[in-house]
């Protein structure tokens, strides 16, 4: 592809500023750029003519070439205009010109580390939108354990007593629903050859081959979850935990133990939701997934799935919540980011000033100080406050 894109980019030195340069959108633009090494991102437009989804092109000045990377997680609604500007760790910061504060800011990754990785896997160029999120919600949470071992239970009991605190990640997997599972509930059901489409596609945080069956966490399905301000709750198996753990989604690991494996084995036959021969893959693979619970180094926490009641109680003194301290400190009050405005950056803040004739010589500074998590999923600990200028 050696032609310009069809629509405008800033002048690709405008977006130069590694080291606090100001960026300025001219008004009459819609699209911004930045220039990271020899290449230039554009970030305006629509993907791959979807006006529904932002486009992303990137124009290398040794070739003079443009190309599309493939783009991963849920990127913003197209706008009326964008800023852009480069941050460390391969990052670009987005803001969308006058949109609401719950919508307004974006992380392009282009370089950090689950880019990379996601380069290597897929062999293609790929860059990964993260929206980011005000306050620190809390951190998602993966839970694993041998099967049988009352993952499930644990997390259901949780969702019930604490409904508008956590959310479900809905997993994809190949094997056939049981008779009380509904499909976009307990999983996605999926057929293998699409699910691994669409693992090739890059739409998957992690999966693994679990029990002779492929599972595989979405990176839709924990966005849909942090979306609805809700901490997201993965139950998948150490394989996917070790990937969680690679990824930058910055969360809680609990490995559910069982009190011994004749528990274990009682308790899966009495759900009487396998035949035999899964029961003895599923018993023989519990046995190599509690030495790697106990011994791989991924998980912080393990808990002892004895008596249920207890198990639950700690599960709750683990994440913080007793009584007086309930979980989620999402801050929500809004600010929103001006239509006309100017970006600068001086280390870890962002001034947004706003520009044009009915300014109030308000600026917005953008804390990035306590940002973590990042694509796949959401950057949170964003602060953002206005102090007024003149
Ligand atoms: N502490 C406990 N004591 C006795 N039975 C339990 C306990 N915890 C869970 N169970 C029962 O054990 C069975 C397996 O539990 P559950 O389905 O939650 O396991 P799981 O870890 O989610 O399994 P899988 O990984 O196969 O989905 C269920 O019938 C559940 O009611
Ligand atoms: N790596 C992943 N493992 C997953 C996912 N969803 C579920 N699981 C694990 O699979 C086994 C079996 O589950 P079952 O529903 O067939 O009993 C269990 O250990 C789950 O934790 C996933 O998305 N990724």
């Amino acid at each position: 592809m050696g032609e310009a894109p069809a629509f405008f980019a800033d002048h690709v030195e405008n977006g130069h500023h590694t080291n606090g340069f100001g960026v300025k959108t001219e008004p009459e633009h819609r699209d911004a750029s930045v220039q990271i090494g020899d290449r230039s991102y554009v970030i305006g437009g629509n993907h791959e003519g979807n006006p529904l989804f932002l486009g992303v092109k990137i124009h290398d000045k040794n070739t003079n070439k443009w190309s599309s990377p493939t783009v991963l997680g849920t990127g913003p609604k197209p706008c009326k205009g964008y800023s852009a500007i480069v941050l460390k760790q391969g990052r670009i910061l987005v803001i969308k010109k006058g949109s609401a504060s719950d919508d307004s800011i974006w992380f392009l990754e282009v370089d950090s580390p689950f880019v990379r990785e996601q380069r290597k896997l897929l062999g293609k160029e790929v860059v990964a939108w993260s929206k980011g999120v005000r306050g620190n919600a809390e951190k998602p949470i993966v839970i694993s354990g041998p099967s049988g071992v009352g993952k499930g239970t644990l997390i259901a009991m949780l969702m019930k007593e604490f409904p508008s605190m956590f959310g479900f990640s809905v997993s994809h997997t190949t094997r056939s629903p049981r008779c009380m599972e509904e499909n976009g509930v307990h999983y996605h059901f999926t057929d293998k050859t699409v699910m691994e489409k669409e693992i090739n596609d890059g739409k998957f945080l992690e999966f693994a081959s679990v029990h002779g069956n492929l599972y595989g966490t979405s990176i839709e399905s924990v966005e849909v979850v942090t979306d609805s301000g809700k901490r997201c709750i993965l139950d998948i198996d150490v394989q996917g935990a070790r990937s969680v753990k690679a990824s930058s989604l910055d969360a809680v690991f609990i490995f559910v133990c069982p009190p011994s494996m004749k528990e274990l084995e009682d308790r899966l036959r009495a759900r009487g939701t396998e035949t035999e021969e899964q029961i003895q893959k599923r018993l023989r693979n519990a046995e190599a997934e509690i030495k790697a619970g106990e011994s791989s180094g991924i998980f912080e926490h393990i808990l002892y799935n004895d008596n249920l009641e207890e198990c639950y109680k700690n599960l709750k003194n683990l994440l913080g919540i007793n009584d007086e301290s309930p979980v989620n400190g999402v801050e929500v009050e809004g600010i929103n980011l001006p239509k006309e405005h100017t970006v600068t950056k001086n280390e870890d803040k962002i001034l947004i000033q706003e520009t044009g004739e009915s300014t109030k010589n308000n600026m917005i500074v953008l804390d990035l100080s306590s940002v973590n998590g990042g694509a796949p999923g959401r950057t949170r600990g964003i602060v953002l406050d206005t102090v007024n200028s003149s």
